[in-house]
Parts: C-alpha cells; structure tokens; sequence
C-alpha cells in the first residue's frame, strides 16, 4: 500500500513501483510485452452458473457504489487508447448484459475512442432484444459461451434452461451485423462426446467454433489437472469425423490456435491455455467490475484505480497507476509449478 498526495482529502491506494521501467506510454512489462488488449468487467452478475465459473448460489453481490459507473468506465477507456495504447477494448463479467446501462457504456465508449473495435464476451442469454441497439450503439462484434446446442445437457451444465434465449440471441447477433461472431466452448469430460456435433452445429450456422482447456478458475474449486480435457484429446476425437488442417494462430498473441475443416474456409480453434500456454505472448490488461486493473488473470495483486479516480486523480496520474501495475506483470500463469496457488478471484468475479 502507497500513500499518495492528490490534495485534499489524502487518499491510500495500491500503487505498484515503477522502478526500472523504460520511458514510454505504453503499458509494457519486464518481460517485453506490450499490453494493448483491454478486458473491462462490467458486472460480477450472471443469469448462469455454469460449474467450471460459478457457485451455484452465484458470486457475493458487488455494492452498488463499489461497481464502476458507466462514466468512470468510459473514462478508463478513453485513458487507455489516448494515454496508455489500448488498441481494443471487450466487455466482459460475469456477464455483460445483466447490466440495464450496456448501451450507455458502449455509446460512451464508441464516442471517446472511435475506430477502437469494442467486442463483447457473452452467454447471449436475452441478447435477442438488445442486439440491435447494442450495435447501433458501436459494438462491433460479440464472442458467445455455448458448451452444447442439447437443450438438457446445456441445463446441467449451466443451472439454467436458457438454450433458446441463447440461439435466439445468436441470430439476432448476426442480424444485426455483429460479426465475425465466435462461438466459445470450454471443455470437460462431460462434453467431450458432444464435441463434434457442436462443431456441426457452428459449421452449419456459420460461426466460428473455439474450444477453452478449462483453467483452474472455478469459483468451486473442483478443477484438477489429472481430469481436465487437452487439446490434444479433444484434436483426436474431433478427428474422427472431420479433416483437420493446422494454420496457426492469427496473430501471435491471439489465444486460439486454428485448424482449417474439411478443407474448407471454415476453422475451428483451440484455446490451450494450460497445455500449450501462450503467456510469453501476452497482451492482456484487466479492469474488474470494482474498478482494479489486474494484469493477469492468475495474479490477485490488482491496483486500484477506481480509488485513485474517485480522490481526483488526473489522467495522467490514472495513467501511471496501470503503467505501475503492468510493470509488474508476471511472466505467466505458472499452473504447472509445484507451488501453484488458483487466484482468489474466480473467472466470473475477474472477467474472462
Ligand atoms: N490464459 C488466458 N486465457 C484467456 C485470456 N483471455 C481469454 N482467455 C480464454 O480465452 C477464452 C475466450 O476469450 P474471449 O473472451 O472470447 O476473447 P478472445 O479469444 O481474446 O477473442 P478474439 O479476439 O475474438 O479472439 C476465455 O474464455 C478464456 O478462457 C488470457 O488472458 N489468458
Ligand atoms: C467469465 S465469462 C464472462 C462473459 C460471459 N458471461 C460468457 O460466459 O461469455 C468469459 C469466458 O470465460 C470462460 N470461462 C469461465 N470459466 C472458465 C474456466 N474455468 N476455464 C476456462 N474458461 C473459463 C467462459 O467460457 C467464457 O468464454
Ligand atoms: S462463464 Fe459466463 S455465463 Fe457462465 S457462469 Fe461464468 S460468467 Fe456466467
Ligand atoms: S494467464 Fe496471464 S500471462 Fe498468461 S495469457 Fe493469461 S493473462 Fe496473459
């Protein structure tokens, strides 16, 4: 904890040392990296509970002064790609559209930053009704949580039977141009045997499938390695239905790997964050829902610059603060050391 003088009143808030960092704007590490992608939480709120996320009763309730409000957000945005060099910006949670102001944030967003695509990771549940004036507002496109398209297991495996919200609001996604949709499928032994016909099911529709190596950021803690489905498991039973072709990734730090089907346009990728980590390529940067910038998702130190900005902090000073947390970064998520702690914080409470 730093004291740090802004005038009156004084306020404390984590400031993380800058010791050591070379003079630029940008948000680098001292591992090389560059961070340029941002990943603002919105909400700890969910109208899921999906067992590799959440706790059944759901995360602790965030206060509602404690969450960000739609103009501190869009402040942070606009002090991310004019100060610190924030390229793209997702809106992410627990989930997006359970707060009623998402069209104000991404207006907002749209109006400081313009040209900075603004992307939205979401279970889709109601987006049916809000996808049009979520894109005339400047979203640009949407990723969607969808594990399996058999309306039973889909309500084992998120407590909730919401599949045909789900569908519709992946149609009307695509309606109203909110494109390229991807389709994110995190997997477990319990999906595994749906994995192809999920494939179909994306190929059919015309959306990009990627599947996720769960991590251990349960809020139940259940995740262990011995039990958790590799990309390479799940490359060899795909396999048995569809030609799979290697491509690679995007770009280097893009998550996903991807593989070409069937010889034809269509992809499917792989997110293999635990097996073949891509740590060493990092350009992530977090804001949680409360206002902290996290610089990954396996580290709890988070700097607070929600405390900073309501003390009067100026930009320049908000600037420094994330500069100072992401100096700080860790080289990676380190699950495989002995000593490997999960974070305190589950996925849904840090924003995925
Ligand atoms: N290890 C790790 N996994 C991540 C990170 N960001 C996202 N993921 C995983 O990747 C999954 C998909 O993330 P999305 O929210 O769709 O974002 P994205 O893959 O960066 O999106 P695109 O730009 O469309 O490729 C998440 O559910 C996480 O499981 C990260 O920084 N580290
Ligand atoms: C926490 S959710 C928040 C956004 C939205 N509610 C959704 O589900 O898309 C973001 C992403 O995290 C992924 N996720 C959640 N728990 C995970 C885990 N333990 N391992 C890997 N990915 C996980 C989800 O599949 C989702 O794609
Ligand atoms: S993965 Fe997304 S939809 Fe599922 S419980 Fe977590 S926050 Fe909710
Ligand atoms: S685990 Fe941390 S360092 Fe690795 S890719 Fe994710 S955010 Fe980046």
């Amino acid at each position: 904890m730093t004291v740090v003088s802004m005038g009156i009143p004084t306020v404390r808030f984590d400031a993380a040392s800058l010791a050591g960092r070379p003079e630029t704007d940008l948000l680098v590490d001292r591992f090389g990296r560059v961070a340029r992608d941002l990943r603002v939480s919105i909400t700890e709120k969910c109208s899921l509970r999906c067992t590799y996320c959440m706790p059944e009763e759901g995360l602790p309730a965030i206060a509602a002064e404690d969450l960000l409000s739609a103009d501190e957000i869009v402040r942070v945005v606009g002090i991310g790609v004019e100060r610190v060099g924030i390229r793209e910006v997702r809106f992410t949670g627990g989930e997006p559209l359970m707060r009623s102001d998402l069209e104000k944030i991404i207006a907002g967003c749209a109006a400081r930053v313009p040209g900075i695509p603004l992307a939205m990771t979401t279970n889709a549940v109601g987006l049916e009704h809000r996808a049009a004036k979520l894109a005339a507002a400047g979203l640009t496109r949407v990723n969607v949580s969808l594990d399996s398209v058999d309306r039973a297991h889909f309500a084992e495996l998120t407590r909730r039977d919401r599949l045909p919200s789900v569908l519709a609001g992946i149609r009307a996604a695509a309606v109203a141009g909110l494109a390229p949709l991807k389709v994110n499928a995190v997997l477990m032994r319990e999906t595994l045997h749906g994995a192809a016909d999920l494939l179909q099911w994306c190929l059919d529709a015309g959306v990009e499938l990627r599947f996720i190596e769960q991590m251990p950021l349960d809020a139940d803690h259940a995740w262990a390695r011995e039990n958790m489905v590799t990309a390479a498991e799940l490359l060899s039973v795909l396999s048995e239905r569809f030609e799979l072709a290697a491509i690679g990734r995007e770009d280097p730090s893009a998550p996903a790997e991807e593989w070409r089907v069937n010889g034809t346009e269509m992809t499917v990728g792989i997110i293999a964050s635990v097996t073949r980590s891509f740590c060493s390529d990092c350009d992530r940067t977090r804001m949680t829902a409360e206002g902290t910038i996290r610089s990954c998702l396996f580290s709890d130190r988070e700097v607070d610059l929600r405390a900073a900005l309501r003390a009067g902090a100026s930009d320049d000073e908000l600037a420094d603060l994330w500069r100072g947390a992401m100096w700080n970064k860790w080289a990676g998520h380190g699950i495989d050391a002995a000593d490997f702690v999960p974070p305190e914080r589950s996925m849904g409470a840090i924003g995925g």
